[in-house]
């Protein structure tokens, strides 16, 4: 293949080729200046600013290119990690705040189980086959009993109400699947978000933390906005204790106005409505919040 020549001495960086972390990855990719070009249906496309390839792969199988060093980095759910049992193979770098859900244990709201025990002995269908295992084998062996797990690669909920399963392992995030499948969830395993992997001997470190330090800087400019304000001086000390800033506050003079100062600082953005009311009640004027889209802090 043509590629093979040009991706000696590149950053190998494997993000999902599909599915519901795929969107947010290339945005993630965009906001952290990683360009690229991809043809379609093409697997590898190589950056165009950085020595980097990116390598689009099934999310579930990343986790173990990573610990296998057959790519630096990689993308993808904290629950991957799990079920690929490479969980201290590799490293987790910087967790990204999407894909947030939880592995939880459903059964139909009408089957009267209630607890993990009452699954023992029974018929589990999950995709996370190998971590149902881990969970039930000692159950299993405690009580002399054996638990049936069966796996399936998705549509995990219909499993029971298609009579194949007693209960099922599987994601949930606002409910709304497993509702619609009349089950609820009765045992929270762990809960879950994407993260950015790295190969723990990778041959690229300082690029490796280049993106990385981007990928931190890309999530940051998500949490916080910039706010500005004018405020009297003599009031300044409320202002900086609504506003403390990442490390202080900006305070500069205004000109020809005496007595007013302009000040700037970071703040969480899901406080910037309640910080803008506080800043009012004390006066401050020109009050401004601006969104960036990247930053090094
Ligand atoms: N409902 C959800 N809410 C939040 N994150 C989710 C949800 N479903 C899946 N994820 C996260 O996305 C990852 C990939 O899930 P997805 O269903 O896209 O799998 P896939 O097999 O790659 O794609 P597909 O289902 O299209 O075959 C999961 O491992 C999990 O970390
Ligand atoms: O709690 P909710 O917000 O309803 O989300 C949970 C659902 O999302 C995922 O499936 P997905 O839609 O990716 O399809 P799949 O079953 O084919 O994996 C997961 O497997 C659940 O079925």
């Amino acid at each position: 293949m043509e590629f093979a020549s040009d991706l000696d001495n590149r950053l190998l960086f494997a993000v999902p080729k599909k599915g519901r972390l795929y969107e947010q990855c290339l945005e993630l990719l965009k906001g952290s200046d990683v360009h690229f070009r991809r043809n379609s249906r093409q697997d590898i496309a190589l950056s165009t600013n950085l020595p980097v390839a990116l390598v689009f792969l099934p999310a579930a199988d990343i986790p173990k290119y990573v610990a296998e060093g057959n790519v630096d980095l990689g993308i993808t759910g904290q629950d991957m990690v799990v079920e690929g049992e490479c969980e201290g193979k590799v490293d987790e770098i910087v967790e990204l705040g999407f894909g947030k859900c939880r592995v939880c244990l459903q059964v139909p709201v009408k089957s009267g189980l209630t607890t993990l025990d009452d699954l023992v002995g029974k018929r589990i269908v999950t995709s996370f086959d190998a971590y149902a295992r881990t969970v039930f084998s000692p159950l299993d062996q405690a009580t002399k009993k054996k638990t049936t797990i069966s796996y399936v690669s998705g549509s995990v909920e219909a499993a029971c109400a298609l009579g194949l399963a007693d209960g099922i392992i599987d994601l949930v995030e606002s409910g709304e699947t497993m509702r619609a499948a009349g089950l609820h969830d009765i045992h929270t395993f762990f809960t879950t978000q994407s993260v950015l992997l790295a190969n723990k001997n990778t041959k690229h470190p300082e690029l490796v933390e280049k993106i990385a330090t981007r990928v931190r800087g890309v999530i940051a400019a998500q949490r916080y906005v910039l706010c500005t304000y004018n405020v009297e001086r003599k009031n300044l000390e409320k202002a900086k204790f609504i506003t403390p800033g990442r490390q202080a506050p900006t305070v500069s003079t205004l000109d020809s106005h005496e007595g007013w100062v302009a000040v700037s600082a970071m703040i969480l953005r899901k406080e910037k409505g309640e910080i803008m009311d506080r800043l009012t009640e004390i006066g401050a004027t020109d009050i401004m919040v601006m969104a960036f889209t990247n930053c090094r802090v």
